[in-house]
């Protein structure tokens, strides 16, 4: 079945002539509201116009008839719009075509310049037959009041913006002229059950007259659907094939919105709240868009559509832009990561195979020392464990003869005595090494050195002067008398070598020195840091 058919079905079986009188009634307190919205502007704008605060359709078509007052207030919203207007200076009486003082054509010279105006303004207009007629058509009053009211909104859009575009408005009243203006007329016997005035509102239509009606709406309503999509589902039409309860207005507004759908939605959002609000069945294929949105966030919008501001929803949108850039920060902050831990592990384990290296090397070192000790040490045993070195004293005062006659390198030493003959005043020594008289102490401790050394790598070494009276023992191993620092002696100069050594060494070895001086005299030891030194030891 064809959706035309369905609609013509659906109106035969609700209560015909009980939903007209509905529909009509509503219609016509609505025809009436705005015949006094325009009459209302008329006057505020033009002064009285002798015009009923109820003026019904014909009162009112009467006083704008003359075009007089129709183009003093679009003058007055736009000023020149009517260069030339035609005055008629009469009472404020019902204008019939008896009581006009001045002949139609000019009458109908200002509605034609007012017409003309309306145009250049885009707004919406009517026919000049629609003041002429006594005896008004259906719908002739409604496109007067449309073009009025069009005027007052145009007014007051340029009130509040001087320099802005008006783009005109369409209100379902305008599409209903509109549908009105295409489509066959109306008897004008229908048209009056449509009119509030008091002697058409208590007329009941006709069986024919109640079925044009009918027939018209559901073709303009098929032919809405066949603008729109499917905005009806089987379901739908269904319900209300069978809806013999429902309410003849609440029916007739589904229809509406189910064939407009969010055409009509989207050019009136104030129906989207009326929709919202329970006129739209809830199985209809139409969904409001917050429909789809979460319980909270359609209350939320829902209010906020009363205050004619909605961004919940931007907002939300620019958290979820927000939330997904977070997110990709966190991934490339992950994989940051990531890289540097593997960057870490990679550093960690070159380090590790570095320290093995330098243990092994530090390992090897410490082998090549000990075995560079080892080798040290033999060569200081090669040397002879006990070495002896003789010192000659250099002479003094008058004796100045020289006993010495040779000093080899090789430690040999040739004393002749002069008293004696050739051969048998001569007298060879052997030592390690002979120091001259002109040696130093440095030279001297240059041959002891090595030893002091292999004390610190556990050997015992003993160093002792031995010869003579006043042959120079003290001062080869403690040095000149008094408490100079220079030509210090063996004593000095090893102690010095023991304590630097010992400090080159304390990363490894904590070495623990101590010191002690005693004298042997006439076999007898003294210690000579004792503080009882008279006690001696055999
Ligand atoms: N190599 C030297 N150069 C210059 N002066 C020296 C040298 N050796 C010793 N003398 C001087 O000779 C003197 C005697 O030396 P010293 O006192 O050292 O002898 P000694 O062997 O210790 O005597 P004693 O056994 O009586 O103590 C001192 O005045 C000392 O300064």
């Amino acid at each position: 079945m064809n959706k035309k058919g369905l609609l013509l079905v659906l109106m035969e079986d609700s209560s015909g002539t009980e939903l007209y009188d509905i529909l009509a009634s509503r219609k016509a307190e609505e025809a009436a509201w705005r015949r006094y919205q325009a009459a209302s502007w008329l006057e505020n704008l033009v002064g009285p116009i002798g015009i009923s605060n109820n003026p019904s359709e014909k009162e009112f078509i009467s006083r704008l008839r003359n075009g007089l007052v129709l183009c003093n207030a679009i003058n007055k919203v736009h000023p020149g719009a009517v260069p030339k207007v035609v005055e008629i200076h009469a009472p404020l009486l019902p204008l019939t075509r008896e009581s006009q003082p001045l002949p139609a054509y000019q009458y109908f010279e200002n509605v034609k310049n007012f017409l003309v105006a309306v145009e250049e303004l885009r707004l919406p207009a009517f026919e000049a037959s629609d003041l002429e007629r006594d005896s008004l058509e259906a719908g002739s009053g409604t496109n007067v009041v449309d073009c009025i009211l069009a005027l007052k909104s145009y007014h007051e859009y340029k009130q509040m913006n001087p320099n802005g575009f008006y783009k005109p408005a369409r209100s379902p009243m305008v599409i209903h002229s509109a549908i009105r203006n295409n489509s066959q007329p109306i008897s004008s016997d229908s048209c009056r059950r449509l009119d509030m005035s008091a002697a058409c509102e208590k007329e009941t239509p006709t069986g024919s007259e109640l079925k044009k009606i009918e027939d018209l709406i559901a073709k303009k309503l098929a032919e809405h659907m066949a603008d729109t999509k499917e905005n009806m589902d089987s379901n739908f039409l269904m319900s209300l094939r069978t809806g013999n309860n429902m309410d003849p207005m609440k029916l007739f507004s589904d229809i509406l919105l189910s064939c407009l759908g969010d055409k009509l939605q989207n050019k009136f959002p104030e129906l989207k709240s009326t929709a919202k609000g329970g006129s739209l069945p809830a199985h209809s294929s139409i969904k409001p868009k917050e429909d789809s949105s979460e319980p909270g966030d359609s209350k939320c919008c829902q209010a906020c559509l009363r205050k004619g501001n909605c961004n919940h929803r931007q907002l939300i949108q620019m958290q979820e832009k927000e939330l997904l850039d977070i997110k990709a920060l966190l991934t490339l902050t992950k994989r940051e990561f990531q890289g540097l831990q593997s960057q870490l592990q990679t550093d960690l384990r070159e380090l590790g195979i570095q320290v093995q290296e330098m243990s092994t090397a530090a390992l090897g070192y410490h082998r090549v020392l000990k075995e560079n000790r080892n080798l040290y040490n033999m060569v200081q045993d090669l040397k002879g464990n006990i070495r002896v070195y003789c010192r000659i004293r250099p002479a003094f005062g008058d004796r100045t003869s020289n006993v010495i006659d040779y000093i080899g390198d090789d430690g040999s030493l040739v004393i002749s005595d002069p008293l004696k003959p050739q051969k048998d005043g001569k007298k060879v020594f052997q030592f390690n090494r002979v120091f001259g008289p002109t040696a130093t102490q440095d030279e001297v401790f240059m041959d002891t050195q090595p030893l002091i050394r292999s004390v610190m790598d556990g050997y015992n070494v003993c160093i002792f002067a031995y010869g003579q009276t006043g042959s120079g023992k003290t001062y080869t191993m403690s040095g000149p008398s008094g408490r100079s620092t220079k030509d210090m002696g063996i004593n000095y100069l090893a102690l010095s070598d023991l304590f630097q050594m010992s400090n080159e060494r304390k990363d490894i070895v904590n070495y623990s020195i101590q010191v002690q001086m005693v004298e042997i005299y006439n076999e007898q030891v003294r210690d000579l840091l004792a503080e009882d030194s008279t006690a001696t030891k055999n």
